[in-house]
Parts: C-alpha cells; sequence; structure tokens
C-alpha cells in the first residue's frame, strides 16, 4: 500500500469509500494512459492519495456511455422508482455519514463537526429529489382553436454534465445529481481536483444501493482544457457549473457552440447590514456563522460587512470577542472550531486583501497574520475602517476575513450593497418590518436572509442574479432544470 494511505484508511469504518479510480462504465477504472494527480490535506499539506488523472478520450467514452444508460433508464423506471433509488441512496450516505464527513474533511480542511453537517446537508437534497420525482407533473392548457386540447409532458433533458468546486465537496454534487436522477437523466461528473474523494465515496453509495451505473460516470481531471469535452460535446444537452464566474463565463461561451442548456451558479460578494435599529447580539451570531462558515469559503459567505455609524462599533467588539473565542486548527482535532483554507492561493488572497486594506487605512481589530509551520492557516481577521476602495469590496475574498465597512442611512446600505456585478446573497439585520420590505425588494441578490445567517437548505431555491449565475438549485424549481418541456396540440378531438 502507498506510504500515504497508511494513517488515512483505519480511520473508515469501510476502506472501500476511499477510492482512487474513475468510475467509467460501471468500472471503477484507471485513466487511459494511466496518469494521476495528487491530493493534499490541506492542514498538512501531506498528500492524501493519487487520483485517475482522465484524458480527452477518457471523458468522450464516459459521455458516450453515459448516453446509452439515460436512454435505458429513462424507458426503464417509473418517477416513483427513480425516487426509491434515491431514498435508498440517502438512506446508505447517512448510515456512512461518519466515513463521508471524515474524507470530506480530511481534503477540504472544514472541521469534523462542519464536514457532518455537509453531508447531512448533501443528503437532504437526495432526499428532497426523492419526494419530488413523482411530482414532475405536465399541465392541460385550454386551446384558442376549437376541438383542440394542449398538453405538455415534462421529460428528461437527456445526458448531463456536472462540474463542481472543492467548498462542498459533497452537497454541489448531491444538489445537481439528485434532480437530474429524478427526472430521468444521466450525468458525468467532473469532481474539484482539489476534493475528488468525496464524490468518488457518494458514486460508489449510488451504485451499490441499485442506481444504474451507466447513469453515472465520474472524470476526476486536473486537465482544465480536456474538461471543457463537457461544454461542448454536442451528447451531452444540459451543463450545470458550480464555481467561479470566470470560468462559467467561459464555459457557457462554450456550451452555446451546441445551444446546451445551462445553470450556473456562480461567485458572490454578499453584503451582510447592520441597521441602527437591529439586533446586535443575533447580528454578531449571524455574521459568524455567515462569514466563518467553510473558513469563509462559501459563495454565500458575507463578503462585506456594512454597518451603520451609530452601532458600528458595539457591533465590530461584538464581533471581535466571539472571534477571539474561535480555535484554529486541523479539522480532525475535536478542540478545533476554524480549519485551513483549501490551498496556499486561498491563503495568500486573504493576506492580499488584508495588505491592501491596511495600507489603504483600515485597522486590524483582530487576527492579520498567516501562522508559521505546515497548514494552508490563515487567522481570522476582523478590520475595521474599510471603505470602497479596497480590494475586499470588489473582489470576493473566499477566506476568514469580516472587514467592516460603514453607511450613515438606508438608502447608502442598499448602494453599497448593490454596488457590485455580483448578486449571489444579501444579509440584512432590522427589527422595522417597513424596512425589512424595502431593502429585501431593493437588494439585487437572488438569496436574502433577514435576521439570520443561514439561509441553506434544500427547500431554498438557489441562486443567484447579475454575474452571480443563472438558474435556481433545490426547491421545487430544482427539477426543471434537467427537464424539458414537450408540448402536445392534440386537434379534432371531436372525432
Ligand atoms: N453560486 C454557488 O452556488 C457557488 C457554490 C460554491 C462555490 N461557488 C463559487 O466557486 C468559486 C470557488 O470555487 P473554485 O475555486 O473551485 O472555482 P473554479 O471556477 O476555479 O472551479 C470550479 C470547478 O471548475 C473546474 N474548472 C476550473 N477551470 C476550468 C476550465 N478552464 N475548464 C473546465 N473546468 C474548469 C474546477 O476544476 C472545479 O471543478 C467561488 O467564486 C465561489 O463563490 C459558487
Ligand atoms: O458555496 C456555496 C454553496 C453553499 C451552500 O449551499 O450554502
Amino acid at each position: 500500500m502507498a506510504q500515504h494511505l497508511k494513517t488515512f484508511l483505519p480511520q473508515l469504518k469501510k476502506s472501500e469509500l476511499f477510492i482512487e479510480d474513475a468510475f467509467i462504465d460501471g468500472q471503477w477504472v484507471k485513466a487511459k494512459d494511466g496518469k494521476t494527480f495528487e491530493v493534499y490535506e490541506p492542514a498538512t499539506e501531506d498528500v492524501l492519495g493519487r487520483v485517475a488523472n482522465c484524458d480527452r478520450d477518457d471523458i468522450k467514452r464516459a459521455i458516450e456511455t453515459a448516453d446509452l444508460g439515460q436512454k435505458k433508464f429513462y424507458k426503464s423506471t417509473t418517477a416513483a422508482q427513480r425516487g426509491v433509488l434515491l431514498r435508498k441512496w440517502y438512506d446508505a450516505i447517512m448510515e456512512n455519514e461518519e466515513d463521508l464527513a471524515t474524507i470530506l474533511c480530511l481534503e477540504n480542511g472544514k472541521t469534523l463537526l462542519e464536514a457532518r453537517g455537509e453531508i447531512t446537508y448533501a443528503a437532504s437534497y437526495v432526499l428532497w429529489f426523492s419526494e419530488e420525482a413523482p411530482r414532475a407533473y405536465g399541465e392541460t392548457i385550454p386551446s384558442s382553436t376549437p376541438n383542440t386540447t394542449v398538453l405538455t409532458f415534462k421529460q428528461p433533458i437527456g445526458t448531463c454534465g456536472i462540474i463542481t468546486p472543492w467548498n462542498f465537496p459533497a452537497a454541489m454534487i448531491t444538489r445537481k445529481i439528485a434532480p437530474a436522477i429524478a427526472v430521468g437523466c444521466s450525468v458525468v461528473v467532473k469532481p474539484p481536483s482539489e476534493t475528488p474523494f468525496t464524490a468518488l465515496a457518494l458514486t460508489k453509495l449510488a451504485v451499490d444501493v441499485g442506481i444504474p451505473p451507466r447513469t453515472i460516470q465520474v472524470v476526476p481531471t486536473r486537465d482544465r482544457t480536456a474538461a471543457t469535452e463537457l461544454a461542448t460535446n454536442p451528447i451531452i444537452k444540459k451543463l450545470s457549473f458550480t464555481g467561479s464566474t470566470g470560468v462559467g463565463k467561459m464555459l457557457t461561451q462554450l456550451a452555446a457552440g451546441t445551444m446546451k442548456k445551462v445553470s450556473m451558479e456562480l461567485g458572490g460578494n454578499a453584503p451582510f447590514i447592520v441597521f441602527a435599529d437591529a439586533d446586535l447580539d443575533l447580528a454578531a451570531d449571524a455574521a459568524m456563522i455567515c462569514k466563518f462558515r467553510c473558513s469563509g469559503q462559501t459563495c454565500v459567505c458575507a463578503n462585506r460587512i456594512l454597518a451603520h455609524k451609530s452601532v458600528a462599533a458595539e457591533f465590530t467588539k461584538k464581533l471581535v470577542a466571539r472571534v477571539a473565542k474561535l480555535q484554529l486548527g486541523a479539522g480532525m482535532d475535536k478542540s478545533t472550531t476554524i480549519g485551513p483554507l483549501v490551498n496556499k492561493g486561498g491563503v495568500d488572497k486573504v493576506a492580499a486583501h488584508i495588505t491592501d486594506a491596511v495600507s489603504k487605512g483600515a485597522k486590524i481589530e483582530i487576527g492579520g497574520k498567516k501562522p508559521a509551520g505546515k497548514g494552508f492557516f490563515h487567522e481570522p481577521t476582523v478590520l475595521s475602517g474599510v471603505t470602497p476602495e479596497m480590494l475586499v469590496a470588489n473582489d470576493e475574498t473566499f477566506g476568514p476575513l469580516a472587514p467592516v465597512f460603514t453607511f450613515e442611512s438606508e438608502e447608502e446600505a442598499v448602494r453599497l450593497a448593490n454596488a457590485t456585478e455580483f448578486g449571489l446573497a444579501g444579509y440584512f439585520f432590522s427589527r422595522d418590518v417597513g424596512r425589512v420590505l424595502r431593502v429585501a425588494r431593493a437588494l439585487e441578490v437572488g438569496m436574502v436572509g433577514v435576521n439570520t445567517g443561514k439561509i441553506s437548505e434544500a427547500a431554498l431555491p438557489f441562486g443567484g442574479v447579475k454575474e452571480s449565475g443563472l438558474g435556481r438549485e433545490g426547491s421545487m424549481y430544482g427539477l426543471a432544470e434537467y427537464q424539458v418541456i414537450k408540448s402536445v396540440t392534440i386537434g379534432n378531438t371531436d372525432l
């Protein structure tokens, strides 16, 4: 056994869930040319494993197999049967929660507690779509032509390409695969190269419970050019991507070449507004969840904290007191409450945002440093005196940095909040009902949290506006992303 696995495998109850192969045509396989890439543990920088590095031919084969699989799958299952398969997958995920959480914690860096939370969250999408599967109703529409009936059928769009990021190695996968399977599509998944093991383990559980192997293909790769096959291959009818706005735009352009339907869940720059009438303790507690979840590497994390000037000092003091209690360390360590970032690039970006802000007049209230030693750690940091000229105002930090801006009026708060090309999530704290409705309407985002920093759940239509993307995942709208509506006109019904 390779050296790198020795310390890791004994931590799992089912070591067979740790897989380094691709899954193509129902088989766990090496890449065609035998190449692999290394995956690192962010807390130690050690190699966790070496995964099949699929090339374009591997991905093409997976797409062709998935296409054959999709046609058979849709013909041979009812919606209710697909719901039952998903329910079995949900049960298997929950039965193996601890192993999945361990794999996720080691490869992503988030704390074991957060990793368990993510597995439960990921499973909730599978449960949700197991229940939505039999409810893909069509319609009967009154026709304007005499003796005519118009019907709609909701049919699977076909074979789907799925590309996901490393920050939620489980939930971003299940949020896409579950609705696709529910409606009778097949999927070819390119998991994130930083965190492929969770996706591979979830796939094993899916096929073990009876989801037909040809409906799910998983092609890990570090070759980004090869991965674009999922955006260009004409067999793929839908591309669902979660990741950065730059890559999302590039893939959307490629997908346009064959007019694929796309879902794009992209970057954010969430405002978190604390009005003068807010409950400041509630707002500070919520900011901790909203800002420091997954070490600040969440697309819906607060990126800019805007506090009314009359409460900014008091709110900042409360936030700093809470940040002071965070324990930075390896996710597997029980005392840790905030883990490392995923890689060195993530640490460097936080440091660059702090350096830039301080050079332009911001003050470090707590944190501010990269600890010495191994691991991609950065201290959780709060900055005060932050202004719109600083990098952090416009760029998603994606790390444990809470910059506090100030404002003087509701109008100014909304203007500052909307002064970004992103429009994913926004949060605000107020006890004034009129303001709650006004500001919720005025924020240019897809999701608003009012008096809460936690919005994510399977029932929520998840997605953004502006350059944060297209489409909605989860919720009653999630199935439609993987369906086409076919209208059927039946004429001469008096015959
Ligand atoms: N809106 C959402 O739901 C959501 C959720 C999670 C993360 N995100 C966003 O994702 C970003 C962080 O994730 P990331 O750094 O992994 O993003 P990323 O765009 O670099 O990577 C996302 C995925 O795309 C792949 N990829 C990267 N370049 C590619 C290329 N040229 N061709 C094909 N595939 C390519 C990556 O390997 C990965 O699997 C942040 O901006 C965050 O806000 C958005
Ligand atoms: O990072 C983005 C997704 C996180 C979530 O679903 O709350």
